[in-house]
């Protein structure tokens, strides 16, 4: 056996989207808005669910949420089809609710037809305000507000979990989440640009005993909402 046998493999982050919202299907500007999941938005989680049971992960210890329905409703419907799909029963994890993992403030924009705002102020305009870095939506939060916030709670109370060899959940929202990829896996800001995932994406993150990321899985990463719009 060699004496190097590379990073130890002690936490499991797992990041999921929420499901397709009735505001996602109807190609509006969701953000700080609190629509409910659609039937589809419902199948997409518990597609999460099942497919978290099927892989060999160790089992959930702690999830975080938002407050936004989208997103708890999310997180029962993965858990629970967590539970009736693994092999054995395990007691629900417990659960923290916070506003830091709330999705982007699209503001002026928020309720709005993304085609209608697209004719308004010009496709390039709006493509900048939703997938660049530092671009800010009338009265809202950029990308950068939004991973600030994100990733200073990621830092304070998730990544000591990890360390201590946790298996943690979080169920968030598109923007939220691809801040906090960006982060995760060091992409600049053109790289994160490209970055976008769909209702019910799925990634899960190996973590060594100082918090770094040893590899990650992608699934479902492309769902509903992956293509430009
Ligand atoms: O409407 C929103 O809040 C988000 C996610 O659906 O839209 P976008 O795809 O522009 O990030």
């Amino acid at each position: 056996m060699t004496a190097d046998a590379g990073p130890r493999h002690t936490g499991t982050l797992i990041l999921s989207r929420h499901g397709q919202s009735e505001t996602n299907a109807s190609n509006i500007f969701t953000g700080i808005l609190d629509p409910p999941l659609t039937d589809r938005g419902i199948c997409e989680a518990r597609d999460i669910g099942a497919r978290l049971a099927a892989l060999d992960l160790p089992p959930i210890d702690h999830t975080f949420t938002s407050p936004l329905q989208r997103a708890t409703s999310s997180l029962s419907h993965i858990l629970v089809a967590y539970s009736a799909a693994s092999k054995r029963s395990r007691p629900s994890p417990p659960t923290t609710v916070t506003p830091e993992l709330t999705e982007r403030n699209y503001g002026e924009l928020n309720g709005r037809d993304k085609s209608e705002v697209a004719e308004q102020y010009g496709a390039e305009q709006v493509q900048l305000w939703r997938r660049s870095y530092r671009g800010v939506p009338p009265g809202g939060e950029s990308l950068e507000m939004t991973v600030d916030r994100a990733w200073v709670y990621y830092r304070r109370e998730i990544l000591p979990r990890l360390k201590r060899g946790e298996c943690v959940l979080i169920v968030s929202h598109g923007n939220t989440l691809r801040g906090l990829c960006m982060k995760l896996d060091g992409l600049s800001e053109d790289e994160v640009r490209q970055l976008q995932l769909g209702t019910g994406a799925l990634r899960v993150y190996r973590v060594d005993e100082e918090g770094h990321i040893i590899d990650s899985e992608r699934f479902a990463e492309n769902g509903l909402e992956g293509g430009p719009q």
